[in-house]
């Protein structure tokens, strides 16, 4: 068993169905080929080790199969050593003017191999029952796009990618797959370009029906990405909440060449209800003809510098100049569209192009918005979601569509766009591969990240987005060479005003800032991670927010964009010195700063450009950046002597600890947490403090200050249910739940002495730190260690520890002391499933949440996790808040208060 559970580390797990678990058990026994069915389709055994299987579905080698865990569990988990990692697929939707590709890649472990993780499993009754019968498994969906005519730069891709073949890990020889391996295509192109395929990376495409995948792809987008739908309306995005169980009838409306306009009730149930002739086909078409434009995105650029009344004859136009207010049009309202035209003596090379484009432009979004509505209010549908190419992110198309659907309703019904749209179609022949498992994905299991590399290159990049550590350096190297900027793709200003009644002015100049196609299906990469769950104990999971600052206020994004690339040479150092300071390190300390600084630019550019923007995802994002930069861990040996200089005074603090009375003792051990979370390396005023004291002076001297009331200070409620009152004596919490923060003083002395506390008083305890570094916060990993040296010092910390298990070498070495380990509460430890200062909880480890379980107590505490993020987070149990505020302009925000000031925030079980 110990062994299967060391395995699991490097292997991947697969739950299977009980059928297919005899089958497999069967198989694995007499290794003989036969074929097994499930219910998700066939697959066949082949003589030997490998696992053939009929058509495109994915190849799983159950050879050498083990379950795993308990034989009785209904989905018992099987280990598949055999499998290797290259269950990487690839689906493409081959349009006529774009090709979409969705392909799959499996995460690398970034987790370490350690004997806690081991611990928390059994101790926590943690087992692999809840995953699925088939697997879904962690790794990276990405979205890339190349233009159809140069399919030849799509070829290249998959085949330096090996995507053909299965991935990096199971290349193919000569480049040219040599068995028959077939991947999912939709889209004219996947007939067109069929033997081509064949030909350059021997595949063969499986061609899927192009209405299926759209549906499909919808609705997983719909169902599964927190911020995939929004509306837009007068140049503001808003993201809008999708019940995932309150989704279906819709109404699809997708606008290619023509429209097609589809009833959904349902995964797979839908029908084509309407639909309309007049499309993109017909403004492209039409354009051409009128214009001379030479392709779709020049007319749709040239719309950006037009003005409509030229051609189209307005209200005004008939009334002279006024409004028809009795039946609610404005003069500003198209009343034909291309209406003057007729009563003009002038032939078509009078006209602007750029007014025959955004009149032909406004003609045919607003149509289709028109009939679009009509078709919803046929059906009694109540959301209407357009996408297609016709779309493409642009602005002014989405307005007018929008502003059709809200004049015609009344403002009932609302226009909502999909971020992926230009991918529905390829993602929903990704998935038309059966065992892949994604569509029962749920929203926290899938994380949206900031793609490396084609983004930030001005949107006319139609590459690939960057794989390995060198392709990443030497692409940013090119642009160092070329003396390029790297800027970030220029979105399209969107601020066409409306006249109120019907009627838009014309839309700004910008034409130079219009963001073409390419960089328009611009998109991050889903993280699959499918162990994360949602915190159960959260008191109000649907409207859960986790970040207080809301950065779509444009003056705070600047704010924090500011202080972020301020702080970034000195990251970069540290960064730099954590990797021993090597030309290497440099290198990529270089391209670390610049690919972090360029997606900084592009948010400020384009805040919700992956979803809606707050600064825990910025934060987030820096951390991200380092790891794609291979900088795991910055703070290193900053954080381990600071590790060292608090434990070398702990013992002492301890013993002036023990000698208070209860009350006191409770409030200096608040007020110890409060003082040592001033350890903070990611705030700039901290780090000058750092330069004018030792470690253990700054700690006196933050200590020295702490002065009540706190700027919040519910420490005496808190105390009352810790303490009682004379009349009322409290029963102890049975687990508390304790989110540490940094390394060093604020482990060390302050949530440690606290942590003591609550297990003297028979609270169990359950550390929750980070799963991966950022900035000098302690992780799960180094946590065992730290506990395991402050146990020398104290009798109450090593039995809770033993009894958590966490001094594993210790037991071994005494081995007697297990009965002394049931005298005590246990202490342990658990990765939070994160790797940033903040922390969503919607999102968080299994570990975590099967901890959640039995706790009745949650102390947060840090800046990040208590004020960024959860400040107003309520909980179905007692729950306190602990942080210094180390940030001015933050604490008048959040507290109208100053730098320093310190917040202890309790709140009872609701
Ligand atoms: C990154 C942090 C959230 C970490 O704080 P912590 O959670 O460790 O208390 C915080 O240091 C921060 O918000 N810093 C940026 C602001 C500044 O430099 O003032
Ligand atoms: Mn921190």
């Amino acid at each position: 068993m110990a062994g299967l559970v060391e395995k699991e580390q490097r292997q991947q797990l697969i739950g299977i169905n009980e059928k297919e678990e005899k089958q497999v058990e069967s198989e694995d026994n007499n290794n003989k080929g036969c074929e097994f069915e499930s219910g998700q389709g066939d697959m066949v055994l082949g003589a030997g080790n490998s696992i053939h299987r009929s058509g495109s579905r994915p190849q799983l080698d159950v050879s050498k199969a083990e379950i795993q865990g308990n034989v009785e569990e209904k989905y018992p988990t099987i280990l598949l050593p055999n499998q290797s990692d290259d269950l990487s697929h690839l689906a493409l939707d081959i349009g006529g003017s774009l090709i979409k590709l969705v392909y799959f890649s499996r995460h690398e472990d970034q987790s370490a191999d350690d004997k806690r993780k081991k611990i928390v499993k059994e101790r926590l009754g943690l087992s692999n029952g809840n995953r699925r019968s088939y697997p879904i498994l962690g790794g990276r969906l990405h979205f890339v796009k190349f233009e159809t005519g140069k399919i030849n730069e799509c070829l290249d891709f998959i085949h330096s990618k090996q995507l053909h073949c299965g991935g990096p890990e199971s290349p193919c020889a000569d480049g040219v797959a040599d068995r028959n391996v077939i991947i999912k295509a939709t889209g004219g192109g996947a007939y067109k370009y069929a033997d081509l395929f064949k030909e350059r990376l021997g595949v063969s495409l499986d061609k899927e029906d192009e209405m299926d995948c759209l549906v499909a792809g919808a609705n997983f987008l719909l169902k599964a990405i927190r911020h995939e739908a929004f509306t837009h309306m007068e140049g503001q995005k808003e993201f809008v909440q999708i019940d995932p169980n309150d989704l279906f009838p819709y109404l699809l409306v997708n606008i290619g060449s023509g429209v097609s306009m589809i009833k959904v009730d349902g995964d797979g149930k839908f029908e084509r209800v309407s639909g309309t002739n007049v499309g993109g086909g017909t403004y492209w078409g039409l354009g051409r003809l009128l214009t001379k434009c030479k392709s779709f995105d020049e007319l749709l650029e040239l719309s950006q510098k037009g003005d409509n009344r030229t051609i189209d004859m307005l209200v005004g136009d008939i009334y002279g100049g006024l409004d028809y207010s009795k039946i609610g049009l404005s003069a500003a309202t198209i009343a034909s569209s291309f209406g003057k035209t007729i009563s003009e003596k002038k032939e078509l090379e009078d006209y602007r192009p750029e007014d025959i484009s955004l009149s032909l432009l406004r003609m045919i979004s607003y149509n289709i918005g028109q009939i679009s509505y009509l078709t919803a209010l046929r059906f009694r549908l109540k959301r209407i979601f357009f996408g297609g190419f016709f779309i493409r992110g642009h602005a002014y198309t989405m307005d007018t569509i929008s502003f059709a659907v809200q004049f015609w309703s009344n403002g009932e019904a609302q226009a909502m766009f999909l971020r992926h749209e230009g991918f529905m179609g390829a993602l929903g022949a990704f998935m038309s591969y059966e065992k892949h498992g994604l569509d029962d994905l749920m929203v926290h299991q899938l994380v949206e990240r900031f793609p490396m590399g084609a983004p930030y290159t001005g949107g006319k990049i139609h590459g690939p987005p960057l794989g390995d550590l060198n392709e990443k350096i030497s692409w940013m190297e090119k642009f160092v060479r070329r003396g390029t900027e790297i800027t970030a793709p220029v979105p399209m200003t969107p601020l066409a005003a409306t006249t109120g009644l019907g009627g838009f002015e014309v839309p700004l100049s910008k034409g130079s800032t219009l963001r073409s196609d390419a960089s328009a299906l611009n998109v991050g990469v889903l993280h699959l991670v499918p162990t994360l769950e949602v915190f159960p104990l959260l008191a109000n999971p649907k409207s859960y927010d986790p970040n207080t600052i809301d950065l779509s206020d444009p003056s705070e994004l600047k704010y924090w964009y500011t202080i972020l690339s301020e702080h970034l040479p000195d990251l970069v150092d540290k960064a730099v010195a954590s990797e021993g300071g090597t030309d290497d390190a440099k290198r990529r300390g270089d391209a670390f700063a610049r690919a972090f600084s360029a997606h900084l630019a592009r948010l400020m550019e384009e805040p919700a450009a992956y979803g809606k923007l707050g600064l825990a995802n910025l934060l987030e994002m820096r951390e991200e950046c380092l790891r794609e930069f291979q900088f795991f861990d910055a703070y290193r040996s900053i954080k381990q002597r600071e590790n060292e200089a608090s434990l070398a005074v702990l013992p002492d603090l301890l013993v002036e600890i023990d000698s208070m009375d209860e009350e006191t003792r409770l409030l200096t051990l608040i007020e110890g947490v409060l003082a040592a979370n001033i350890f903070d390396w990611g705030s700039r005023a901290c780090v000058d403090l750092y330069h004018k004291g030792t470690i253990i002076e700054i700690y006196r001297m933050s200590r020295n200050k702490m002065q009540r009331p706190w700027r919040v200070d519910d420490f005496d409620a808190f105390k009352a249910r810790m303490l009682g009152t004379k009349n009322k004596k409290m029963p102890p919490h049975r687990r508390a739940l304790l989110f540490v923060d940094n390394s060093g003083a604020d482990i060390v002395l302050g949530m440690l002495p606290l942590a003591r506390e609550l297990l003297r008083r028979g609270t169990e305890v359950v550390l929750v730190a980070n799963s991966l570094s950022a900035l000098n916060d302690v992780t799960a990993m180094e946590l065992p260690d730290i506990v395991a040296e402050a146990a020398k010092h104290c009798d109450i910390l090593r039995r809770a520890a033993e009894a958590g298990g966490l001094l594993v070498d210790a037991m071994i070495n005494t081995s007697d002391s297990s009965k002394e380990k049931s005298s005590s509460v246990p202490l342990m430890v658990v990765e939070n499933g994160c790797g940033s200062p903040c922390i969503d909880l919607r999102q968080v480890s299994s570990e975590l949440a099967a901890a959640a379980k039995e706790a009745d107590l949650i102390i947060l505490e840090g800046m990040g996790r208590a004020l960024h993020t959860n400040l107003n987070a309520q909980f179905k149990c007692d729950a306190l808040k602990l942080a210094m505020v180390k940030n001015q302009r933050l604490a008048e925000k959040l507290v109208n208060g100053n730098i320093y000031d310190c917040i202890c925030k309790y709140e009872p079980a609701g």
